[in-house]
């Protein structure tokens, strides 16, 4: 395993190297900033490559900043999850577009093979379409 330090805001054509990106909830203090950090993985990340974002619900918003799934532009939203136990974190799955679009904030892509999560459910359970196309997925606890 390699570990790299640097600034998100600092990589660019590098991040169309993976398959995954993890965010932590830390990543962005607030939503100016994460949103800013959204956008930028949305230019560079790999198309179809999925993006797992660190966030928070309900009284854990004290602690966490909250992922509003609206802002995820460019990316399909396939999964949220707000754990029950005392895992804080929410966990919002998303997949970047496969294809180029225009991004209107009012606006969430759908397409075959991905469900949009429903909104703000407590420990939904939900099936999607593996990104490469090789399986089912269901999310589970985390
Ligand atoms: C609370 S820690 C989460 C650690 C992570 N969950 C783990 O288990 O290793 C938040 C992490 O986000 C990193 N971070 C915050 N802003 C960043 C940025 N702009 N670019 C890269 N990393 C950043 C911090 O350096 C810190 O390691």
């Amino acid at each position: 395993m390699v570990f790299h330090t640097a600034d998100i805001m600092d990589v660019t054509d590098e991040l169309k190297d993976y398959d995954v990106i993890f965010l932590a909830a830390l990543v962005g203090m607030n939503m100016d900033e994460k949103n800013k950090v959204i956008q930028h993985l949305a230019k560079y990340m790999a198309p179809g490559a999925i993006l797992m974002l660190r966030s928070a619900h309900g009284a854990r918003a004290f602690l966490y900043p909250v992922v509003d799934p609206n802002v995820l532009h460019g990316f399909n939203v396939l999964s949220i999850f707000h754990p029950d136990d005392d895992v804080i974190n929410s966990v919002v799955i998303s997949r970047k577009f496969v294809e180029p679009v225009n991004i209107d904030s009012n606006y969430l892509h759908l397409d075959i093979g991905s469900l949009m999560a429903s909104s703000c459910k407590y420990c939904d359970i939900q099936p999607f379409n593996h990104p490469l196309g090789h399986m089912k997925m269901i999310d589970e606890s985390m």
